[in-house]
């Protein structure tokens, strides 16, 4: 898998080489490439930004130095096999779902705005060659897409076959399609007491059934209390 990220921030992406992304990188699995914005542009202050046309406030990214990138980085011929990613407020929302789809493809090119956003015929023009994915991280407001790409790049290279040493941790996470969209059960080690509190009782049973069935009351719990949007009447019911 090769990952591309296009930034005014490259230096963001340094972070890449760290833990086991950087053990991935070395191994082959995945390909990191930094690229610097600024270097598709041609006056003397390496201009990426200008104001909004109809006015407001805030600048808005120039579409020429992203067209240029596109056209070195990715090249001039439509792939869709091409994956170009947009971290955007007012995206679709990420979810483990995408990040899955995403954990299959050859090639990701992260397009990390600033300042109020892109010019949206980069979106219009990236949506006519290659595979987009306009995307938000959640309900609020970071100043751009540097760490929201960071974040879509451990979720997904997590996902690809041979980079986690104990893929059966992936099949037991919250989110993943084992649990039935259910949180995670709550976690324990050693030390059984540790400052007055102690780890419950049926995990130190060695009786599977009512461990299993602890933790299964427990992902129900905590899906009612915290997130009643991913528990349906369906699932209540089956719960
Ligand atoms: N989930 C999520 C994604 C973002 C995001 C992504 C890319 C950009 C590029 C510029 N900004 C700043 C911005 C703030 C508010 C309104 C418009 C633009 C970004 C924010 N924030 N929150």
């Amino acid at each position: 898998m090769r990952l591309d990220y296009l930034s005014i921030f490259p230096g963001y992406f340094d972070v890449l080489g760290i833990s086991l992304l950087g053990k991935a990188a070395v191994n082959g699995l995945v390909d990191v490439y930094a690229h610097d914005l600024r270097d598709w542009t041609h006056d003397r202050h390496r201009t990426v930004d200008d104001t909004p046309c109809g006015g407001g406030a805030g600048m808005v990214m120039k579409p020429d130095p992203w067209g240029e990138a596109f056209d070195e980085i990715i090249g001039t011929e439509p792939d869709p096999s091409v994956h170009v990613v947009f971290p955007s407020p007012s995206g679709e929302p990420f979810t483990q779902s995408v990040a899955h789809d995403l954990s299959s493809v050859e090639r990701i090119v992260f397009c990390c705005g600033r300042y109020e956003g892109i010019d949206h015929r980069v979106i219009d023009y990236a949506r006519s060659m290659w595979t987009v994915h306009e995307v938000s991280l959640g309900d609020y407001v970071l100043n751009g897409g540097e760490v929201a790409a960071l974040a879509i790049t451990e979720a997904v290279v997590r996902l690809v076959p041979g980079f986690m040493g104990n893929p059966q941790s992936l099949a037991e996470e919250s989110f993943s399609a084992g649990q039935d969209g259910l949180l995670e059960y709550p976690l324990f080690t050693r030390p059984v007491s540790w400052r007055g509190l102690d780890v419950p009782e049926v995990l130190m049973s060695g009786h599977h059934g009512r461990i299993a069935k602890w933790r299964r009351d427990e992902s129900i719990r905590l899906t009612r209390e915290r997130r009643p949007d991913l528990t349906d009447s369906d699932v209540s019911a089956r719960h």
